[in-house]
Parts: C-alpha cells; structure tokens; sequence
C-alpha cells in the first residue's frame, strides 16, 4: 500500500513522491516553439512539489496539432527550446516528462476559449485533418477527415519516432506516448471512429496495429532505462464498455510485451455522445482493472480532487501515481496543502523548495502553518 509522499522507481528513474502533474495543454505556443508563458509555467509548477510533470501534449508534426497554438517536436528548434523547459523543471526539484501525440480529426481547430471548434476549411490557418477512417468526430468538430493510407500511417509512426529521439535529446526522462482522449491513436482503436477493412482495422488486433507498431517503434529509441509510458482512454460511458474495458486490458498486455512501462488510464472521448457519469476519482476503478488484469504500474486522473480522494486511491492500490490537473491550476504549491492535508512531517521541506519552505515550517504557531 502506497502514501502520497512515498517515492517510487520505474526503471532507472526515481519519483520523490507519488504526485504528478499531468500534461496540459497549454495553447500558447506559436509554430510550436514554446516562449516566456511556458518557461514560467512549468518550473512553478515543478516548485510546487509534484514528483513528476509532464509537458502538455507536443504533436509530432505540424498537422498533429489540435490548433495553431499548441507544441511540437518535428524540428530541432522546438528541441533546443523544450531542452531549456526540462531542465527548469529538473532544477525546480521534478522528473521532467513530456507527452507526444498526434490530433487525428480532432486537429486543425480554434482553442477552447476561442471555440474549441474546428476552423472552417477556407480558413488560412487550418490544415487537413487525417483519421484512420473519413468518420467526423461531430458536434464541435464536424470536418470529415481524409481516411489515412498506409503511406501516412508510416510517416505518422515515423513522425512519432522522430520526436521521441528528439525529447531525448532534449533531456526529459519520462515519455508518454498519447493515445486517448479522441486523438489519432484513440481512434485507430476505437470502432466509433475505425471502419477501415485492411490490416489496421477490424478486430482489435487490427484496430490495435497502429498503437502496438508505434510503441515498439519508440521503444528501439527510447532508452531501456528511461520509462516509456502511452496514456489511453480505456472506456468510453458509449454504452459499450465491457468490450472496450476488455480490449484495453488486452492491448494493455500487448504493450507491456512491446517495453512499455506503464499505463497512463485516462477516457477515450472518441464520441460526442458519451455519457459520462462525471465524480469523485471516477476512473480510479478502472486504472485498478487494467493494473490487475494487465499486470503493469498504472497512473490516472479525472476528479481526484480532495487529500482524503488522493489517499485512498492509493491505499486500495488502485493506482501507483496520481495525476492532479485541476488542482494544480488552482494552487501550483498542491503538493504542500496536500501533505499538510495528510499529515505529513515538516509539509513545507518535504515539498517546497528552501526559500519558501523555511519560512513556512517556522515563525507561526503550529496551527497557523
Ligand atoms: C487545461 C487542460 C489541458 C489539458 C487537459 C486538462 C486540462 C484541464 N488534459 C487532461 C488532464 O491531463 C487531466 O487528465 C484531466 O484534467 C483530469 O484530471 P483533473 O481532474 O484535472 O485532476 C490533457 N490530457 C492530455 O493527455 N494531454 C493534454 O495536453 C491535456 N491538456
Ligand atoms: N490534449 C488533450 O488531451 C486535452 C484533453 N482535454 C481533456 C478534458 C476534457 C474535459 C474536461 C477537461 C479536460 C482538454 C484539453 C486537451
């Protein structure tokens, strides 16, 4: 049984504690080089005590993209940049990790408090979207992809590839390989948005060829000792979920196979029609099925919102690493009110860095820290 605050070691990689801040996306990146607003972002939030942070969600190409003004790591420059924002978070006391991914047909649109939608085809700063079928997400984002041939499916594996090289280079020792949340490598698994009939289709070994190719096709550059992890939605609230909770624990044991590391649990949103029985650590039972069931350490998210909520995912093992969005946008510090929460000696030393932590451990009457 773990606590918050106890370390934990993947590979030749040690977590100070069991906290981490997840990727997200920030929208402030412009031709995907980062800037001032992600240079002061992420090391305050690495100040704050969380074991881990990984950066938003870094597309692998241009048109991997969700809008305009996310991250990428198609080309050197982003590389020398992002070098820079890993080594602020190491300094600021975490293990810098970084998620790469590929928007599928959810890409080429506005950013959230712009529309969240897709920009209009005629638009000059949209591009073409691309998917494993010409199935539209819908609602917010109704473009028909292109249905993808398997010359894209090599450039985008390749794409992957190349910017898994790069984030090594780069300096972050913790990749996440993003397939959930409706983008491309959701979509290759999901059968609300494959319908293809070649050998990336189909059964769940067809839908799942995508995923698995490009897990072993990271692995061959990604350091045996470094993590390699793949966030992925394992259910989808789309009425279907014992099969899709099924397939996930199937892929989940084809990717430890494959050199993955672990499993970051997340939802699928792959249909605007899902139900979504949104509360308290939601997801918590199904990161403890696919730890189980698929035998590999398990990280997860969704409404983990309360000291007493991040204690007992823990404590019923249903996790081994709890990711916390929300809060840390609310309070980059967390981590402190977490372990002053849960009762933890001396809170300020064992989260925050000297020149707010010596202060906060003295000169106020216990009660008061
Ligand atoms: C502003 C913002 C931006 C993002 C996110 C969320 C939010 C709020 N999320 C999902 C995030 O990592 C996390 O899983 C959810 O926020 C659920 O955790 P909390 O309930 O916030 O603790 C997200 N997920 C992901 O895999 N890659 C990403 O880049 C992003 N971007
Ligand atoms: N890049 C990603 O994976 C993103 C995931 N989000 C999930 C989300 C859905 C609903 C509520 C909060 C977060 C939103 C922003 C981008």
């Amino acid at each position: 049984m773990a606590n918050a605050f106890d370390t934990f070691t993947l590979k030749d990689i040690t977590l100070k504690n069991r906290i981490v801040v997840p990727p997200m996306c920030q929208y402030q990146a412009v031709d995907g080089m980062p800037n001032q607003w992600h240079e002061v972002h992420y090391p305050s939030l690495a100040r704050g005590g969380a074991g881990l942070v990984i950066v938003e969600a870094t597309a692998v190409s241009p048109e991997g993209r969700i809008t305009p003004a996310c991250l990428g790591l198609w080309n050197d420059a982003q590389a020398e940049a992002l070098a820079g924002i890993a080594a602020s978070i190491r300094r600021s006391g975490a293990v810098p990790g970084i998620q790469i991914g590929h928007a599928g047909r959810k890409a080429s649109a506005h950013v959230p408090w712009q529309g969240d939608d897709h920009m209009a085809e005629d638009d000059p700063e949209a591009w073409e979207t691309i998917s494993p079928s010409a199935i539209p997400f819908g609602a917010n984002l109704p473009r028909v992809p292109r249905a993808m041939t398997p010359a894209d499916i090599r450039r985008v594996q390749a794409d992957f590839v190349a910017a898994a090289r790069r984030a090594l280079g780069a300096g972050f020792e913790w990749l996440e390989l993003h397939f959930a949340h409706g983008y491309l490598g959701q979509s290759f698994l999901s059968v609300h948005a494959n319908k293809r009939t070649d050998e990336y289709g189909g059964d769940l070994a067809g839908r799942g060829r995508f995923l698995r190719e490009t897990v072993a096709a990271v692995r061959e550059v990604w350091p045996e000792r470094l993590p390699l992890t793949a966030r992925l939605g394992v259910i989808e609230f789309d009425g279907r979920d014992e099969a899709t909770l099924a397939d996930a624990v199937s892929l989940t044991r084809d990717f430890r196979s494959l050199g993955l590391d672990l499993l970051d649990v997340s939802l699928g949103f792959s249909t605007p029609d899902a139900n979504i029985p949104w509360g308290p650590a939601l997801l918590a039972p199904y990161a403890q099925r696919i730890r189980n069931e698929a035998g590999i350490p398990v990280s997860s998210a969704w409404n983990i919102d309360t000291p007493e909520l991040v204690r007992d995912v823990l404590a019923r093992e249903q996790m081994d690493l709890v990711m916390l969005g929300h809060r840390h946008l609310v309070n980059p510090h967390y981590p402190y009110e977490l372990a002053r929460a849960l009762g933890v000696e001396n809170p300020a030393r064992t989260t925050l860095p000297p020149s707010y932590a010596h202060w906060l451990d003295r000169y106020r009457a216990s009660d008061e820290r």
